[in-house]
């Protein structure tokens, strides 16, 4: 039979559309559609190409997987296909993947091991009498990109397995989500786009090219697959997880074997509850055929294997009605558009405002007020507006129009540069952005000026006694006095002493809190400590500021851009009358010489990472357990029995707070 016309234009149109979202997915790392949509636009096409066999074409996403690698890497030939899966949302779906495979094999009863399907991205490694050789991308399935250097900064990954072999393992790389928030919190300070999910993440951490860059991103990893487990005389999947266990790859703990497919979807209901409680990101269940011989015998199709399947949970997703939009101004004036929605309960929380991005993307999803939209929750990040239900509407919806002038000063508003996505406020003297840009300066990580809280900014800034933060330091005790309600001698006797406190501060904290496009703390740091003072990073020249590492040519031209705005020289001359413009850190580094350190538990204020570097910044060192030799042993919440450990070799154990302490000596001692 002959595919009609408007089916042929519809699976056109699908085609496209698909190959467009997956090339956003795959090579940008930035999707603008949920994956739920995603799957039934290619559900769709996959439907009208059963039915009319000749509308199957080579580049369809039916055929596919994954994309082309990244220009910037060796590419690597995978010497056995990675293949994608086939996913459901349904229980019905499942029971009839039961049923087809169990009368391919002709067998009554089957074993499926289930395992939780982690949000991140494939990788294949391969070990050499044991060794680490070569870890690749799954690419398109085919040819994948050579990451090995990124690959080894992993430290769960073994450089060298328990055992001498020659073998390839498949799994999975990922981002923590505790790691996830905190870039995303990083990026959204710096006002720059927020990455959509885990899996987005750790897909653009392990795909850059500075190895340095990637080993600053607590990246994890888990594995499930053996090319030809054969060789190891492992008869099922069950088996090939205990051997990589064996063997020293980590593996997800919470995998089952069972017996019945009505267990699976059991087990899948278990974690759809309790999903949330866990550091990763999972997105359903992966149920496989146990026996590998059953495995083989089924076989795979052009882009899954046949033994297997996805089994999704759903998407963390809720309709609701938009109220009305209101508008954000930020630190570099963005104007983001906020929806006030009709409360409701989304993944366990309720849901009132929701992020609209920005007036792109209201217009290319047409969405208006008074629509039911749909609200996603993708991993810990804001919620944000999926699109509108078109066909409930009364045709009393209003058109979302963009400011014509900054609501919070009525300054005039457009684009900084014509690419530019933003609308902003153009007013240099706007309080909204000022008092963003103070509560930058004075936060933990910038200049610390702890005990001036957001009210009392509002305050400075809308009397006018504040525009910028150099301002700051020209209070006087009178002007403090006058705003009025609340701020009583110890309020201000406890400013000054901060205030004083922030004027010795190391280059780093002050770069931090200038709101350099793209600069967040960790490139604060470096930058301080390549160029020493703030007069030679001021005058760097592009070239001079690639030399830092994880500095792109991108980058490096915002920075010269930004010093050379008139707003922020003159801003710069003011604070180099008032604060310490250099990284002087001989003191500091001898701080914590030679003491040894062990981490345990979760901090409040510091991920793993951030603690472990402040340590080795002040001389300490860290090491993973504890012995007669460890000086300290820094205990956050729920610690693991390195705590024990440390209390029956009468270590010294301090709190978090405690740690703090210390470390707050080093930038007192570094400044002295
Ligand atoms: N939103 C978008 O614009 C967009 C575009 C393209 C693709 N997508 C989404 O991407 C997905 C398709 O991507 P895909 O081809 O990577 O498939 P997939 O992510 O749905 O499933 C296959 C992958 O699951 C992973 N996996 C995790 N745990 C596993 C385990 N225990 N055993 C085996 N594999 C495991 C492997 O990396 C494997 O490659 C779909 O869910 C689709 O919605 C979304
Ligand atoms: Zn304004």
């Amino acid at each position: 039979m002959r595919a009609p016309h408007d089916v042929i234009e519809r699976a056109k149109k699908l085609r496209e559309e698909l190959n467009y979202h997956a090339y956003r997915y795959y090579v940008l790392n930035d999707p603008i559609i949920t994956d739920e949509e995603y799957d039934r636009m290619l559900k769709e096409l996959q439907e009208l190409e059963k039915k009319y066999p000749e509308l199957i074409t080579p580049d369809s996403p039916t055929q596919r997987i994954g994309a082309k690698p990244l220009n910037g890497f060796e590419q690597v030939i995978h010497s056995s296909r990675l293949y994608s899966l086939d996913n459901t949302y349904s229980e019905e779906e499942l029971k009839g993947f039961d049923r087809r495979i169990k009368k391919l094999l002709n067998v009554e009863q089957l074993d499926y091991v289930c395992e939780l399907k982690i949000d991140g991205l494939s990788v294949t490694l391969r070990y050499e009498e044991g060794i680490l050789v070569l870890g690749a991308t799954r690419g398109d399935g085919t040819v994948g990109e050579n990451v090995t250097k990124n690959i080894r900064t992993i430290k769960s990954i073994p450089l060298r397995l328990r055992k001498p072999l020659t073998i390839e393992i498949r799994g999975e790389v990922y981002l923590p989500k505790s790691e996830f928030k905190k870039i995303n919190d990083e990026r959204a300070e710096q006002e720059l786009p927020l990455f959509a999910n885990p899996r987005n993440a750790a897909a653009g951490t392990l795909r850059q090219l500075d190895p340095k860059e990637v080993a600053k991103r607590n990246l994890d990893a888990f594995f499930y697959q053996i090319v030809s487990p054969e060789n190891y005389e492992l008869e099922t999947q069950w088996e090939v997880l205990q051997f990589l266990k064996e063997i020293g790859m980590k593996t997800e703990p919470h995998a089952r074997l069972v017996s019945d497919i009505s267990e699976v979807i059991e087990f899948w209901k278990e974690w759809s509850e309790s999903r949330n409680n866990l550091d990763y990101a999972i997105d359903g269940l992966v149920v496989k055929v146990n026996r590998i011989e059953f495995q083989n015998k089924l076989g795979y199709t052009a882009k899954s294997p046949r033994w297997a399947i996805a089994f999704k949970f759903p998407a963390e997703q809720a309709r609701t009605k938009l109220l009305d939009v209101t508008f954000q101004v930020g630190r570099t004036g963005v104007i983001t558009p906020v929806a006030e929605l009709e409360p409701v309960k989304l993944a366990g929380t309720i849901v009132k405002r929701a992020t609209l991005h920005n007036f792109d993307y209201i217009r290319d999803r047409d969405i208006r007020i008074g629509d039911t939209v749909i609200v996603e929750k993708a991993g810990e990040i804001i919620p944000q507006i999926v699109k509108p239900i078109a066909e409930t509407r009364s045709g009393k919806e209003k058109v979302i129009e963009p400011p014509s002038s900054c609501p919070v000063c009525g300054g005039k508003v457009g684009k900084a540069k014509e690419d530019e996505v933003a609308l902003r406020c153009l007013n240099p003297a706007c309080p909204a952005k000022t008092e963003r840009r103070i509560l930058l300066f004075v936060s933990r990580n910038a200049m610390d000026i702890n005990g001036l809280g957001e009210k009392m900014i509002k305050r400075l800034v809308h009397s006018g006694l504040v525009k910028s933060p150099a301002d700051l330091y020209k209070l006087t005790p009178f002007d403090l006095a006058q705003l009025g309600n609340g701020i009583g001698e110890k309020t201000i006797r406890n400013f000054y002493k901060e205030l004083e406190k922030s004027r010795k501060r190391p280059l780093h904290k002050l770069l931090a809190g200038l709101g350099i496009p793209g600069v967040g703390v960790k490139l604060a740091r470096d930058l301080a400590e390549h160029f020493k003072t703030l007069d030679a990073l001021q005058n760097a020249t592009i070239d001079q500021l690639l030399e830092v590492p994880g500095i792109g040519l991108e980058l490096a031209k915002n920075i010269v851009e930004f010093f050379n705005l008139p707003e922020i020289k003159e801003e710069i001359e003011h604070l180099k009358k008032e604060v310490n413009t250099s990284e002087r850190s001989s003191k500091k580094e001898e701080l914590l010489k030679g003491k040894k350190f062990v981490l345990t538990g979760t901090l409040k204020n510091f991920t793993r990472k951030e603690a472990e570097e402040l340590i080795v910044s002040l001389g300490g060192k860290v090491s993973s357990s504890v012995s007669k030799n460890t000086d300290f042993v820094v205990v956050g919440e729920n610690p693991g029995s390195k705590f024990q450990k440390a209390k029956a070799l009468n270590v010294k154990t301090i709190n978090e707070e405690e740690f703090i302490k210390l470390i707050r000596e080093g930038e007192k001692n570094d400044i002295s």
